[in-house]
């Protein structure tokens, strides 16, 4: 009986109302994340965290009135591209998809693994099959099927140094452009010879 009557005064209490004032506070405080990391890390430690986690949680009556009050009003906040808390979210979002696209785009230009030639040596089979040329690191192992020159005749570089066979050969403009796809990396500073110009 207690209980039944526990229920309709929380009934009674949750109004749209007071939703949209005192909860609806804590949700705009909660929605209102730093754009900085380690200020990310202290708001999950705190409680109001609570609110943020369980934004999307399906709200039935019953848990109106538990001890962390569900703000009905959340949903709804976060929907209203005019509200405030809404509009920080959206920018954090923002900033961390810009933040991961521009990282790994920056990562691919400038980390390049390097092999010394020790470790290109041992890339000379028909299941990994690797060439230098000018320099550069190529795993051709699934190339070596394709070339119109037949597989043989890589593979007797597969490993080494194909930089005079590559160029002597006077391979078309398309096949530097084939090349370069297999690019895996450079060598070792230490390992360098000098490049021969193929223009
Ligand atoms: C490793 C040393 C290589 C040698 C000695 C070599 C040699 C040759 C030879 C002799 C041909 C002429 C085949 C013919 O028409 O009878 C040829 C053609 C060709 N090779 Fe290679 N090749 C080498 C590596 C490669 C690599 C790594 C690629 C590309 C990833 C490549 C791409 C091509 C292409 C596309 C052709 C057709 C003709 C052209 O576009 O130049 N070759 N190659």
């Amino acid at each position: 009986m207690k209980k039944g009557i526990c229920w309709a005064f929380a009934a009674l209490q949750v109004t749209p109302e007071n939703i949209s004032t005192k909860d609806g506070l804590e949700d705009a405080e909660s929605f209102d994340l730093p754009l900085d990391s380690s200020n990310l890390k202290n708001n999950n430690n705190n409680n109001n965290n609570n609110n943020y986690y369980h934004h999307n949680k399906n709200t039935s009556s019953n848990e109106k009135h538990h001890h962390h009050p569900q703000p009905l009003g959340q949903k709804n906040a976060s929907a209203d591209p005019t509200n405030p808390s809404a509009v920080s979210l959206l920018k954090t979002t923002v900033h961390s998809v810009v933040d991961a696209l521009l990282g790994s785009h920056e990562d691919q230009e400038n980390v390049q693994p390097r092999f010394t030639r020790q470790e290109v040596a041992d890339h000379s089979s028909p299941d990994s099959c690797w060439i230098v040329v000018n320099n550069r690191v190529y795993d051709v192992t699934l190339f070596l099927r394709m070339h119109p020159g037949g597989d043989d005749i890589i593979l007797e570089y597969g490993g080494y140094d194909a930089t005079t066979a590559f160029i002597e050969k006077g391979h078309s403009p398309d096949a530097f452009d084939m090349l370069s796809e297999y690019c895996i990396g450079e060598v070792a500073e230490e390992d360098r010879f000098p490049e021969i110009n193929h223009t």
